[in-house]
């Protein structure tokens, strides 16, 4: 039986939901459930808040979760990334009004506020900066304005909540995250996390690869094989047609109409680009 944490709440919750019902686990029916049992894939799955998913999975309570990578360092439990997910990407960084500090270093002796306070001890004691944390749960953008920091380290994705606010980034960027499959430190994959890493990989090939099927001159096909390498050799077979070829291989979605474009010039017929439904590689 496999027992997975999934966030029931915040900025993952959507996508990681979509992830599972694409792999084939059983969606929840509203938000308010909070455990879902999935029998036809022996599968527990447990809606908890992000920040808490790296507990339960450090304690080994569950075998498997979904959270940031900026949350699982946060939290400092004993727990480690699987796989990245690849939704979810931000970075965390430091923000304050303009022109008000340029580097890590102009934060000594400063109040910062944030909702990572472990992230950002950690990142602090790493340079060698002495400041005061201030920990607050969310809205943290706001603290300068209310006079409670004169600098605030969070999340940021496209800069508009910032923008909003009249602050900018400075310095480095104290860590990059997404969202990742996470699992005790040190623990063994019990056989339905395997089963899930599997589904997950496939999911993501899925989304990032087409099929493109296309007939092809026989003495041209070295030339079509160099722009459609596939993953493991594509697959050449005899067309019922002298002298012709039939080729399929998966190409990356991103750039397939530009490979498209070359096998035409190559006098491929019948070239065709179809989805993937799902795969197992
Ligand atoms: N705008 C965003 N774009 C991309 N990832 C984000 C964004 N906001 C948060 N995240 C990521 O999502 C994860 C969970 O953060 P989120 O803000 O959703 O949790 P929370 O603050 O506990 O929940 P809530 O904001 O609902 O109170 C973190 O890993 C964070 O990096
Ligand atoms: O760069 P942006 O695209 O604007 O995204 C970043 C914002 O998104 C998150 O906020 P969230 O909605 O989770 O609110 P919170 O701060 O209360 O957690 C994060 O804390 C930032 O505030
Ligand atoms: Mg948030």
């Amino acid at each position: 039986m496999l027992r997975l944490a999934v966030p029931n709440k915040g900025a993952l919750t959507e996508s990681a939901q979509a992830m599972l019902k694409e792999a084939g686990y059983r969606p929840r029916r509203d938000s308010k459930e909070l455990v879902v049992i999935d029998p036809d894939n022996s599968c527990e799955l447990f809606f908890l808040r992000p920040r808490d998913i790296a507990v339960y999975v450090g304690e080994g309570t569950l075998d498997a979760g979904i959270t940031g990578v900026d949350m699982l360092a946060d939290s400092g439990a004993p727990a480690e990334e699987i796989m990245p997910l690849g939704f979810g990407v931000s970075t965390f960084r430091f923000a304050a009004r303009p022109g008000a500090f340029a580097t890590v270093k102009d934060l000594q002796g400063m109040r910062i506020a944030t909702s990572y306070a472990g992230l950002l001890g950690k990142h602090l004691a790493e340079m060698g900066v002495d400041a005061r944390v201030i920990k607050l749960d969310g809205a943290v953008e706001t603290a300068i304005r209310l006079g409670v920091a004169d600098a605030v380290a969070d999340v940021v994705e496209t800069g508009t909540t910032l923008r909003n606010v009249g602050l900018e980034v400075f310095g480095e960027p104290i860590a990059h995250s997404q969202a990742a499959l996470i699992k005790q430190a040190g623990a063994e994959e019990t056989p339905g996390v395997r089963q899930l890493v599997r589904r997950l990989q496939g999911v993501l090939v899925a989304r990032d690869y087409v099929m493109i099927d296309y007939d092809i001159r026989a003495e041209r096909i070295d030339e079509a094989i160099a722009i459609t390498p596939g993953m493991e050799g594509p697959t050449v077979s005899p067309l019922h047609r002298e002298g012709w070829v039939a080729v399929r291989a998966m190409v990356p979605r991103k750039g397939h109409q530009q490979i498209m474009d070359q096998l035409w010039e190559l006098g491929a017929k019948a070239v065709l680009a179809t989805a993937i439904f799902a795969c197992r590689l």
